[in-house]
């Protein structure tokens, strides 16, 4: 039985880190286990030009310097796309370094998302310059149509939209974020070689039951919702087949407890402080402890066309307790795992 897991060290392609004294907060958390991580621009406002995204990652690394000086992070910068983007603002970004990708966030799909794209024919010419020159596209996936049950909202994302955007832009990287459907998963699989797609850890161990069953437990609720437990099987198997074009994305999005423990409570869990523990135990469960290095540490580097970390990681067999919350920088928010004992411990 493996006890030591040693592997070059991850990144995280989908994150949360919010602004201000949060972000000195959680910040840490992030880049105690991961090298690089793509910071999602879904602020208030949004990141919705060169000069706002550049003086956002100044604040990242100058909340590093205080919370965490050890720490060897790069945040990896993303444009928030609106109606209004324009296709020479998304180049000279992409050319001067200051962001990697750009973000579709379906208008009133997710949290922050009120400034999103009403319609994505709106975008055509800023994707097609994307296209051009390489730049890739990060989607969250869902409609926002009030007639279609959110369970739902990814699958029919697919068939309305994705599948028209992958076939009208052959030529744009496209990673589709987060995903939580059997649908989403055989799309991906299916795809060419543009297309990719992140997995959370929440969506590998959890289905909606844990949302729902024995009370409503708000702690368990991101978007997209987890769904039935025959998605969360295709999510595993994608995930530990050591298919290339699926990696590792946490979507840590952290809330404050109150703001999650609510009448209208907030969206996204908070996974940072053990995420690639929650990772590892699904690899384990799934015989698959031999592919987590490529999930965790190589596919997204290739898709993204960067060098693969050159440190390492270790992971060990053995008990770790989550704490039941964080005070990050006063706030206090619980984390994803709250209370349990996991099987694997990250010793860095
Ligand atoms: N995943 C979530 O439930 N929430 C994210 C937004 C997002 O990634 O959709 C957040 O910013 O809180
Ligand atoms: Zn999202
Ligand atoms: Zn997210």
């Amino acid at each position: 039985m493996t006890t030591t897991l040693t592997i070059r060290r991850p990144d995280d392609w989908h994150v949360h880190l919010r602004d201000g004294a949060l972000l000195k907060g959680v910040v840490p958390h992030t880049a105690r286990q991961f090298a690089r991580a793509i910071v999602m621009p879904n602020l208030n406002p949004p990141m919705v030009d060169v000069a706002g995204v550049a003086a956002y990652r100044d604040r990242i690394l100058a909340a590093l310097a205080q919370s965490a000086p050890d720490a060897k992070f790069t945040p990896l910068m993303t444009l928030y796309l609106t109606d209004g983007t324009d296709p020479d603002e998304v180049a000279r970004g992409f050319a001067e370094g200051v962001f990697v990708a750009a973000k579709l966030y379906p208008a009133h799909a997710t949290t922050g998302s009120a400034h999103g794209v009403t319609d994505i024919a709106k975008i055509y010419p800023v994707l097609e310059r994307m296209a051009k020159i390489g730049m890739p596209l990060l989607v969250h996936g869902e409609v926002t149509d009030a007639h279609v049950d959110i369970f739902d909202r990814e699958a029919v994302f697919i068939d309305r939209t994705m599948t028209r955007l992958v076939e009208d832009l052959p030529g744009l990287k496209i990673v589709f974020e987060h995903i939580t459907t059997a649908e989403a998963a055989a799309f991906v699989e299916s795809a060419g070689p543009n297309v990719a797609a992140t997995i959370t850890p929440q969506h590998l161990q959890i289905n909606r039951n844990a949302m729902l069953v024995g009370g409503i437990r708000p702690h368990a609720y991101c978007l997209p919702v987890a769904k039935r437990e025959h998605h969360r099987l295709a999510l595993r198997k994608l995930a530990t087949s050591g298919f290339s074009r699926v990696f590792l994305g946490t979507d840590t999005a952290p809330h404050a407890r109150h703001l999650k423990e609510a009448a209208c409570g907030c969206a996204g869990l908070f996974n940072a402080p053990f995420a690639l523990e929650s990772y590892v135990t699904v690899f384990d469960e799934e015989g698959a402890l031999d592919r987590f290095e490529a999930f965790a540490s190589l596919n997204g580097p290739a898709f993204y066309g960067m060098p693969v970390n050159e440190d390492t990681i270790t992971l060990v067999r053995e008990p770790v307790e989550v704490p039941s919350e964080y005070d990050c920088a006063s706030t206090l928010i619980v984390p994803f795992h709250a209370g349990e004992t996991l099987g694997w411990r990250f010793v860095g």
